[in-house]
């Protein structure tokens, strides 16, 4: 049987002080224990900016406005293939919360690699590392 093919957006949430905004998965949910951009899931249909929109307000409780597309990365896991979209993000109303995510936390660009980050995001921290703050 194929691997299920999965396209998920993420957003790099970006303050004044030029930190990203980093989320550690919670042990409950899939791929537990390891950091993220928060984001989720494109549902069929939908735009890449609307879908991470959604998301953020449904997970974090926040309000953002989605921007260009930095990065695309497809990594292939063990259950399923994910298509990782990563956008720029800039909050514009609210404080991130961590509602379903273990914690947030907000991290400048070379501390970015201290992180243990989800397998399929190491190519977009390293893209975002070798950047200078936008
Ligand atoms: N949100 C997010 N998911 C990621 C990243 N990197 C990565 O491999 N993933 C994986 C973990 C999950 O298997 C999948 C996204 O699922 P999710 O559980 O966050 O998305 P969702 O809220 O739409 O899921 P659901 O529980 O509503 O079905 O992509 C990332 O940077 N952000």
């Amino acid at each position: 049987m194929s691997k299920k093919q999965i396209r998920v957006v993420a957003a790099v949430i970006e303050n004044e002080q030029n930190e990203l905004l980093c989320a550690l998965r919670s042990p409950e949910m899939a791929l537990p224990n390891v950091w993220e951009f928060p984001g989720g899931k494109v549902e069929s249909g939908e735009e890449l900016q609307a879908a991470l929109e959604r998301e953020i307000q449904e997970e974090l409780r926040c309000t953002i406005q989605a921007g260009e597309v930095i990065h695309r990365h497809v990594h292939e896991y063990d259950a399923a293939i994910v298509e990782l979209i990563c956008l720029q993000a800039v909050l514009t109303e609210g404080e991130p919360a961590a509602t379903e995510h273990a914690k947030l936390l907000w991290l400048s660009r070379p501390l970015l690699s201290s992180l243990q980050w989800a397998p399929a995001d190491v190519p977009a921290v390293q893209s975002l590392m070798s950047k200078a703050a936008t």
